[in-house]
Protein backbone atom coordinates (compact mmCIF):
# COMPACT_ATOMS: atom_id res chain seq x y z
CA UNK A 1 0.00 0.00 0.00
CA UNK A 2 1.39 3.70 -0.81
CA UNK A 3 1.59 6.25 1.73
CA UNK A 4 -0.55 8.19 0.34
CA UNK A 5 -3.46 5.18 0.97
CA UNK A 6 -2.33 4.74 4.39
CA UNK A 7 -2.72 8.79 5.83
CA UNK A 8 -5.68 8.90 7.22
CA UNK A 9 -7.63 12.47 7.13
CA UNK A 10 -6.44 15.49 9.06
CA UNK A 11 -9.90 16.43 11.79
CA UNK A 12 -9.39 20.32 12.01
CA UNK A 13 -10.62 22.01 14.88
CA UNK A 14 -11.83 25.51 15.31
CA UNK A 15 -11.50 26.60 18.71
CA UNK A 16 -10.93 29.69 21.10
CA UNK A 17 -12.68 31.88 22.97
CA UNK A 18 -16.75 32.68 22.10
CA UNK A 19 -17.44 35.35 19.73
CA UNK A 20 -13.68 35.55 18.43
CA UNK A 21 -14.60 35.27 14.21
CA UNK A 22 -14.45 31.03 14.02
CA UNK A 23 -17.47 30.40 12.03
CA UNK A 24 -16.87 33.32 9.87
CA UNK A 25 -13.13 33.24 9.10
CA UNK A 26 -13.03 28.99 9.08
CA UNK A 27 -16.13 28.73 6.60
CA UNK A 28 -15.11 31.82 4.31
CA UNK A 29 -11.43 30.03 3.97
CA UNK A 30 -12.56 26.36 3.91
CA UNK A 31 -15.95 26.21 2.55
CA UNK A 32 -16.45 24.88 -1.20
CA UNK A 33 -12.37 23.49 -0.73
CA UNK A 34 -12.27 20.31 -2.62
CA UNK A 35 -11.44 17.31 -0.95
CA UNK A 36 -12.75 19.32 3.22
CA UNK A 37 -16.11 19.37 4.54
CA UNK A 38 -17.67 21.05 7.92
CA UNK A 39 -19.44 18.47 9.71
CA UNK A 40 -22.22 20.81 11.99
CA UNK A 41 -22.60 20.32 15.44
CA UNK A 42 -26.42 19.15 16.77
CA UNK A 43 -27.77 21.28 19.57
CA UNK A 44 -31.32 21.57 21.68
CA UNK A 45 -30.52 25.09 21.80
CA UNK A 46 -33.27 27.40 19.74
CA UNK A 47 -31.90 29.36 17.43
CA UNK A 48 -31.40 32.77 18.04
CA UNK A 49 -33.36 34.38 15.37
CA UNK A 50 -36.42 31.75 14.10
CA UNK A 51 -36.32 33.93 10.65
CA UNK A 52 -32.40 33.26 9.98
CA UNK A 53 -31.51 29.64 12.30
CA UNK A 54 -27.48 29.61 12.24
CA UNK A 55 -26.50 27.35 9.19
CA UNK A 56 -23.91 25.62 11.32
CA UNK A 57 -26.05 23.98 13.66
CA UNK A 58 -28.84 20.78 13.73
CA UNK A 59 -31.42 21.88 15.55
CA UNK A 60 -33.13 19.31 17.79
CA UNK A 61 -35.73 19.40 20.06
CA UNK A 62 -34.03 18.43 24.13
CA UNK A 63 -36.11 15.23 23.61
CA UNK A 64 -34.43 14.60 20.56
CA UNK A 65 -31.16 14.93 21.62
CA UNK A 66 -31.57 12.68 25.03
CA UNK A 67 -32.74 10.17 22.41
CA UNK A 68 -29.35 10.71 20.23
CA UNK A 69 -27.49 10.80 23.47
CA UNK A 70 -29.16 6.92 24.49
CA UNK A 71 -28.10 5.67 20.82
CA UNK A 72 -24.78 6.79 21.27
CA UNK A 73 -24.72 9.00 18.82
CA UNK A 74 -22.24 11.42 19.37
CA UNK A 75 -18.57 11.50 19.13
CA UNK A 76 -18.48 14.17 21.82
CA UNK A 77 -20.73 16.38 23.53
CA UNK A 78 -21.37 19.39 26.29
CA UNK A 79 -23.70 21.15 28.56
CA UNK A 80 -23.35 24.69 28.04
CA UNK A 81 -25.71 27.01 30.22
CA UNK A 82 -28.18 24.26 30.28
CA UNK A 83 -28.05 23.46 26.71
CA UNK A 84 -26.52 20.26 24.88
CA UNK A 85 -24.47 20.55 21.39
CA UNK A 86 -22.75 17.50 19.65
CA UNK A 87 -21.01 16.21 16.90
CA UNK A 88 -22.39 13.07 15.29
CA UNK A 89 -20.10 10.75 15.11
CA UNK A 90 -21.51 8.77 11.82
CA UNK A 91 -21.45 12.43 9.97
CA UNK A 92 -17.85 12.56 10.97
CA UNK A 93 -16.95 9.08 10.23
CA UNK A 94 -19.03 8.86 7.17
CA UNK A 95 -16.65 12.55 6.17
CA UNK A 96 -13.37 10.82 7.08
CA UNK A 97 -14.11 7.43 5.70
CA UNK A 98 -14.61 8.75 2.15
CA UNK A 99 -11.27 10.07 2.57
CA UNK A 100 -12.09 13.80 3.34
CA UNK A 101 -10.34 16.01 5.71
CA UNK A 102 -12.67 17.41 8.25
CA UNK A 103 -13.38 20.71 9.82
CA UNK A 104 -15.70 21.21 13.62
CA UNK A 105 -15.92 23.77 15.28
CA UNK A 106 -16.23 23.27 19.27
CA UNK A 107 -15.28 24.16 22.60
CA UNK A 108 -12.64 23.12 24.75
CA UNK A 109 -14.17 20.57 26.08
CA UNK A 110 -15.51 19.02 22.41
CA UNK A 111 -11.60 19.71 21.80
CA UNK A 112 -10.19 17.77 24.02
CA UNK A 113 -12.66 14.71 23.50
CA UNK A 114 -12.01 14.50 19.89
CA UNK A 115 -8.19 14.75 20.54
CA UNK A 116 -8.47 12.05 23.07
CA UNK A 117 -10.86 9.56 20.80
CA UNK A 118 -8.87 10.83 17.11
CA UNK A 119 -5.22 11.07 18.32
CA UNK A 120 -2.62 13.32 16.39
CA UNK A 121 -4.38 13.93 13.26
CA UNK A 122 -6.30 16.08 15.18
CA UNK A 123 -5.30 20.04 14.45
CA UNK A 124 -6.88 22.84 16.89
CA UNK A 125 -6.49 26.43 15.60
CA UNK A 126 -7.00 28.85 18.41
CA UNK A 127 -8.82 31.68 17.08
CA UNK A 128 -9.31 34.57 20.07
CA UNK A 129 -9.50 38.75 19.76
CA UNK A 130 -9.42 40.71 22.82
CA UNK A 131 -12.87 40.65 25.18
CA UNK A 132 -13.57 44.79 23.93
CA UNK A 133 -13.77 43.71 20.62
CA UNK A 134 -15.49 40.10 20.87
CA UNK A 135 -18.05 42.83 22.54
CA UNK A 136 -18.22 44.93 19.91
CA UNK A 137 -18.58 42.20 17.65
CA UNK A 138 -21.08 40.80 18.84
CA UNK A 139 -23.58 43.79 19.55
CA UNK A 140 -23.19 44.95 15.77
CA UNK A 141 -24.37 40.85 15.22
CA UNK A 142 -27.45 42.16 16.63
CA UNK A 143 -26.63 39.67 20.07
CA UNK A 144 -28.45 39.80 23.33
CA UNK A 145 -26.43 41.77 25.95
CA UNK A 146 -27.52 38.66 28.16
CA UNK A 147 -25.51 36.43 25.83
CA UNK A 148 -22.72 38.44 25.47
CA UNK A 149 -22.13 38.92 28.80
CA UNK A 150 -22.44 35.38 29.28
CA UNK A 151 -19.41 34.66 26.96
CA UNK A 152 -17.59 37.74 28.12
CA UNK A 153 -17.83 35.71 31.66
CA UNK A 154 -15.91 32.67 30.24
CA UNK A 155 -13.60 34.77 28.38
CA UNK A 156 -10.29 34.23 31.11
CA UNK A 157 -10.75 30.10 31.14
CA UNK A 158 -11.40 29.98 27.69
CA UNK A 159 -8.14 32.19 26.71
CA UNK A 160 -5.45 30.07 28.35
CA UNK A 161 -6.70 26.75 26.47
CA UNK A 162 -4.81 28.01 23.11
CA UNK A 163 -1.38 26.95 24.59
CA UNK A 164 -2.75 23.50 24.29
CA UNK A 165 -3.22 24.41 20.94
CA UNK A 166 -1.07 23.73 17.63
CA UNK A 167 -1.81 27.11 16.12
CA UNK A 168 -2.85 30.25 17.14
CA UNK A 169 -4.58 33.17 15.26
CA UNK A 170 -5.32 36.53 16.61
CA UNK A 171 -8.48 37.35 14.84
CA UNK A 172 -7.58 41.12 14.29
CA UNK A 173 -8.48 41.86 10.31
CA UNK A 174 -10.69 39.01 8.64
CA UNK A 175 -8.75 38.73 5.28
CA UNK A 176 -5.50 37.99 6.96
CA UNK A 177 -6.93 34.96 9.40
CA UNK A 178 -8.45 33.56 6.11
CA UNK A 179 -5.08 33.63 4.47
CA UNK A 180 -3.16 32.21 7.77
CA UNK A 181 -5.86 29.23 8.35
CA UNK A 182 -5.91 28.85 4.56
CA UNK A 183 -1.90 28.73 5.04
CA UNK A 184 -1.86 26.29 7.96
CA UNK A 185 -4.40 23.93 6.35
CA UNK A 186 -2.93 23.51 3.21
CA UNK A 187 0.40 22.81 4.80
CA UNK A 188 -1.24 19.84 6.06
CA UNK A 189 -3.53 18.54 3.39
CA UNK A 190 -0.33 18.60 0.64
CA UNK A 191 2.24 16.65 3.22
N1 LIG B 1 -11.73 39.94 11.82
C1 LIG B 1 -12.97 40.37 12.02
N2 LIG B 1 -13.25 41.68 11.99
C2 LIG B 1 -14.50 42.15 12.22
N3 LIG B 1 -15.57 41.37 12.48
C3 LIG B 1 -15.35 40.05 12.54
C4 LIG B 1 -14.06 39.48 12.31
N4 LIG B 1 -14.18 38.13 12.45
C5 LIG B 1 -15.47 37.87 12.73
N5 LIG B 1 -16.18 39.02 12.79
C6 LIG B 1 -17.61 39.18 13.14
O1 LIG B 1 -17.70 38.88 14.53
C7 LIG B 1 -18.95 38.24 14.80
C8 LIG B 1 -18.68 36.91 15.53
O2 LIG B 1 -18.12 36.01 14.61
P1 LIG B 1 -18.50 34.47 14.58
O3 LIG B 1 -19.95 34.28 14.76
O4 LIG B 1 -17.83 33.90 13.39
O5 LIG B 1 -17.72 34.01 15.90
P2 LIG B 1 -17.71 32.58 16.64
O6 LIG B 1 -16.40 32.49 17.32
O7 LIG B 1 -18.03 31.53 15.66
O8 LIG B 1 -18.90 32.81 17.65
P3 LIG B 1 -19.75 31.81 18.59
O9 LIG B 1 -18.99 31.81 19.86
O10 LIG B 1 -21.08 32.47 18.61
O11 LIG B 1 -19.77 30.44 17.96
C9 LIG B 1 -19.65 38.07 13.47
O12 LIG B 1 -20.56 39.14 13.29
C10 LIG B 1 -18.52 38.19 12.44
O13 LIG B 1 -18.95 38.70 11.20
N1 LIG C 1 -18.04 20.67 22.41
C1 LIG C 1 -18.86 21.26 21.54
N2 LIG C 1 -19.00 22.61 21.57
C2 LIG C 1 -19.80 23.15 20.65
C3 LIG C 1 -20.50 22.39 19.70
N3 LIG C 1 -21.25 23.22 18.94
C4 LIG C 1 -21.00 24.46 19.39
N4 LIG C 1 -20.15 24.43 20.42
C5 LIG C 1 -19.66 25.55 21.22
O1 LIG C 1 -20.67 25.92 22.13
C6 LIG C 1 -20.47 27.29 22.49
C7 LIG C 1 -21.79 28.02 22.51
O2 LIG C 1 -22.28 28.12 21.20
P1 LIG C 1 -23.52 29.09 20.84
O3 LIG C 1 -23.72 28.93 19.35
O4 LIG C 1 -24.70 28.63 21.62
O5 LIG C 1 -23.10 30.48 21.22
C8 LIG C 1 -19.45 27.86 21.49
O6 LIG C 1 -18.19 27.93 22.13
C9 LIG C 1 -19.44 26.81 20.43
O7 LIG C 1 -18.22 26.72 19.71
C10 LIG C 1 -20.31 20.96 19.71
O8 LIG C 1 -20.89 20.20 18.90
N5 LIG C 1 -19.50 20.47 20.65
Amino acid sequence: MTDMATKRPYIFIFTGTAGSGRKTTAHRALKGRDGIQHVPSCTDRPPRSIEHPDSDYRYVSPQQFQLMLLNDYFAEHVIIDRHYYGIGRRYLETALDTGNHVYLIVNREGSDAIVKKYGDRVIRIFLYADKKTVQERLESKGMSYGVIDNYLSHYGEEVTYRKSCEHVIENVEIEGTVAQIRRIVEDYISE
